[in-house]
């Protein structure tokens, strides 16, 4: 598709006698896809993150395609001189939603965050984590074809880093690129449809997953009966295995923060799928 995202030889320095930070990167986000960028510290990553959401140009080479992309920072700009409410409208306006629908927006996803209550407090006046919230709560507002976020659970709480585990498994399931750095090797772990490290100033793709990024934490066991045939794409990228039991009957496990988003997804399909049992993965049946 045209408005996809691509990295064609990129490098950047910073400066004309700069070292080169990255060098030679070739990267397309595919639509539906998580991917991951590892490496050690200041090796080249929210350069790269940067460069994917076009905040920065590249030095060398190209960047193509131009999806609606929204981009969460390491460091979000907290004293800005508007309420929450105010700043998420203001560019959910932006972004080409009417005053009215952005309002709506920003106030779900607020309240997604658990910081409603804080919708008319200054920006200025958030805590470290609310004003986090507000950053990426930003970056969801307009349902972004490319979503770019860096370390930006950092300083959530812990439902809400839930809450943006979800987000991520909605916009991956809705046709987004999502694409994310954490120094936390356990999120969203075995999830990832592409992992690549940055180091030495280059993109490497990781041929096979690591260790520590083996599908981890509770997952669920989903039996559902459907239509003759193959489960929706979009529930197989969300499921960490599927198995057909038996005709038409099939057994899914999936992490927990994906498992609303499956249902969602089956229950919704044309014609819908008929969701037999939800238990813990290993539990019951
Ligand atoms: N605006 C800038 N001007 C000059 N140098 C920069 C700039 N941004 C990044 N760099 C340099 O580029 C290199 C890569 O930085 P970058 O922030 O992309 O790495 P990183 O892998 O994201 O680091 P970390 O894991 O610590 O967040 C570092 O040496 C950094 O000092």
């Amino acid at each position: 598709m045209p408005g996809e995202l691509r990295l064609e030889g990129v490098g950047r320095r910073y400066g004309v006698r700069g070292p080169w930070v990255l060098r030679d990167v070739h990267l397309h986000p595919a639509p539906g896809t998580l991917t991951r960028v590892g490496g050690p510290n200041g090796t080249g990553k929210s350069t790269l993150l940067r460069l994917l959401a076009r905040l920065d140009a590249p030095t060398e080479g190209r960047v193509t395609g131009t999806p609606r992309t929204a981009y969460v920072p390491e460091r979000f700009p907290a004293a800005l001189p508007f309420t929450a409410l105010r700043y998420l409208t203001h560019l959910g306006a932006v972004h080409g939603l009417s005053r009215t629908a952005a309002e709506r927006a920003a106030g779900y996803w607020l309240d997604r965050f658990g910081t409603g209550g804080h919708a008319h407090t200054p920006m200025s006046r958030l805590s470290k984590g609310g004003s986090q919230k507000v950053a990426v709560a930003q970056a969801l507002l307009a349902e972004p074809e490319l979503l770019v976020l860096d370390e930006a659970w950092t300083g959530l709480d812990t439902d809400a880093r839930a809450e943006l585990d979800r987000a991520v498994a909605e916009r991956t399931a809705a046709g987004s690129a999502v694409v994310f750095v954490d120094h936390d090797p356990r999120r969203l772990a075995g999830l990832a449809d592409a992992e690549y490290t940055v180091g030495d100033g280059t993109l490497r793709r990781r041929t096979a997953p690591e260790p520590a990024a083996a599908p981890v934490g509770p997952h669920l066991t989903v039996e559902v009966r459907g239509p003759a045939g193959e489960l929706p794409a979009q529930a197989l990228r969300l499921a960490a295995s599927a198995e057909e039991t038996a005709d038409g009957t099939h057994r899914l496990t999936v992490p927990v923060s994906h498992s609303d988003v499956l249902l969602r997804v089956l229950l919704t399909a044309r014609p819908p799928w008929h969701v037999l049992s939800v238990s813990p993965r290993g539990g019951a049946r």
